[in-house]
């Protein structure tokens, strides 16, 4: 994590009247390279209209560079070729960033709350992005979606985002689990979860962005097997949540 760096500029430059010394840092743009300009444009709105829409917190705001948008990039070198469900995408993250980085992988927005979808329907729309916006909770595509990838940031822990989301994922697919710094804990927490469900062992793959941001924590598992493919299992220490009505 960085604070009280100045931007490319040497200011610290200014953008909607909040601190923003990354958008003129030139490693962020090196680091995005063609995406730059559109993950820019998804930030600027995001600082416009984030908190107001309940999408993230009032901290968050000075911050979604290193804390968020970065966060999110980091994913996109481990995403499979194909189509791949971000599940839980809430303000966008990381699909929309997914999206803008890796337009050769067909992304779908899976998220259950509707003034969420809504949110990514508006982004999708104004970034000009060829990506899929579905309201539904994960759990209730199984059976009609089967994918090469699944990636989540922030959604549920590890072995109850394993019931959710491997049943979505093709044998030899991949789910890419964006944690903390407990991404180990849970990984060994959910060992025998992710195998129930065809799983392999999984692995914590750390990624690196730019220099002076955290790297991101990625917990990896191949589906291996069919598994308890259907996800209806109870996940031990957990209850399935019942289906939240409309927001
Ligand atoms: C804490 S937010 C995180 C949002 C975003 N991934 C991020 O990192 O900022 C979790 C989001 O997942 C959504 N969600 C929770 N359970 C879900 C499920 N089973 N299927 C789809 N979306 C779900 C919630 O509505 C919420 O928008």
């Amino acid at each position: 994590m960085r604070s009280g760096v100045s931007g490319g500029d040497g200011s610290g430059n200014d953008s909607g009247g909040v601190m923003d010394p990354w958008s003129g840092d030139p490693r962020v743009q090196a680091y995005l390279g063609s995406a730059f300009g559109t993950v820019r444009e998804f930030r600027d709105l995001l600082v416009a209209q984030g908190v107001r829409r309940g999408l993230i917190g009032p901290r968050e705001v000075d911050r979604l560079w290193e804390r968020h948008l970065l966060n999110s990039a980091a994913v996109a070198p481990l995403l499979p070729a194909g189509t791949v469900i971000d599940v839980g995408s809430g303000a966008g993250l990381p699909g929309i960033v997914l999206a803008v980085m890796r337009p050769d992988v067909h992304l779908v927005l899976v998220e259950s709350m509707q003034r969420r979808a809504l949110w990514l329907e508006e982004m999708v729309k104004t970034l000009g992005l060829e990506t899929e916006v579905v309201r539904a909770r994960a759990e209730d595509l199984h059976g009609s979606r089967l994918v090469d990838g699944v990636t989540a940031r922030a959604v549920a822990r590890l072995d109850q985002l394993a019931a959710w989301s491997l049943p979505l994922v093709k044998r030899g697919g991949v789910l890419l689990a964006l944690k903390g710094d407990r991404a180990s804990e849970e990984l060994a927490e959910a060992r025998d979860e992710l195998r129930r469900l065809g799983g392999d062992e999984g692995e914590v793959v750390d990624v690196g962005t730019v220099e002076g941001v955290a790297p991101t924590h990625v917990v990896r598992v191949h589906v291996v097997s069919s598994g308890a493919r259907s996800g209806q299992g109870a996940v031990s220490g957990t209850r399935r949540r019942k289906p939240r009505g409309r927001r």
